[in-house]
């Protein structure tokens, strides 16, 4: 098996958790992702400590309550093939968050550096922008759940839908370098559902120099950490392929380079 894929527990641990990374475990410095499957009445507590959080209801129902704010019923999709925006919340450093379930919940943990104080907030699901990207084969869908241009210290967050037969995050980009304004290092994970669940996605990561280059079969639950290089997503025909993208890194912008090779597949700018 890959370093770069990441297997989910087939059992919860007490505390819901199936998946975690930390910087530590992926053995780079901003990005940490962890899921959780609740049972409804179960409650998740934790305290941010240095980081940000973004909560992502994936799927199910819940109450959250940070330090000052709580938010009673929130979620609406019981799975994310439904294919509607999602609810979210954005907790910052030094704050605490309490999840209880109201029916089966699956829970998205994205982990950053947080190094000012923002308020807590709801993104409802009218606040993620929905964008249609690439045509033919590349069409894809893409929820902008915690984009930059909302306020986060580090966290960009981004969830893509690759129809059956598509190619996404393609043509192959990379942001690997802190080499602003052309290009911006932040390290990614890719958490991934595939439907039906037998199914799988292929994503290859490669850097120019192929000292990376690796060509994944990745399962439903897994998730793949991108720490450099290339990394388009295809999605074989019959099965339907959700991600949810985490990335953060010394400074919140995603300027990406295509690779030279592939870069004529790019549409023109409008
Ligand atoms: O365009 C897509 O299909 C999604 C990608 O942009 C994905 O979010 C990513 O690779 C970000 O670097």
């Amino acid at each position: 098996m890959s370093k770069l894929i990441v297997t989910p527990e087939s059992t919860p641990g007490a505390d819901g958790r199936v998946l975690a990374v930390t910087p530590a475990s992926a053995g780079w410095k901003y990005v940490g992702f962890e899921v959780f499957r609740l049972l409804p009445g179960q409650t998740l507590s934790r305290s941010t400590g240095d980081n940000e959080a973004c909560l992502v209801l994936l799927s199910g129902r819940a109450d959250v309550r940070t330090n000052r704010e709580i938010w009673v019923g929130i979620g609406q999709r019981m799975s994310v093939f439904e294919k509607i925006p999602p609810y979210s919340v954005y907790v910052p450093a030094d704050d605490t968050y309490e999840v209880t379930a109201l029916t089966e919940l699956e829970l998205a943990v994205c982990l950053a550096p947080g190094t000012t104080r923002l308020p807590a907030r709801l993104i409802e699901p009218d606040a993620v922008g929905v964008e249609l990207r690439g045509s033919g084969s590349t069409e894809r869908l893409i929820h902008n759940i915690l984009p930059e241009s909302e306020a986060a210290d580090s966290l960009l967050v981004v969830e893509v839908f690759t129809p059956a037969g598509h190619w996404s995050s393609y043509p192959p980009h990379k942001h690997d370098r802190d080499a602003l304004p052309d290009e911006s290092l932040l390290e990614e994970t890719y958490y991934y559902h595939v439907q039906p669940e037998q199914g799988f996605a292929v994503q290859r990561v490669y850097t120019d120099d192929l000292t990376l280059n690796e060509t994944l079969a990745v399962r439903d639950g897994e998730t793949v950490l991108v720490p450099k290089g290339y990394h388009p997503v295809s999605a074989p025909p019959g099965y339907e392929v959700y991600y949810l993208n985490v990335m953060a890194g010394p400074v919140r912008t995603w300027k990406f380079h295509n690779d030279p090779a592939h870069a004529w597949l790019m549409p023109p700018r409008k």
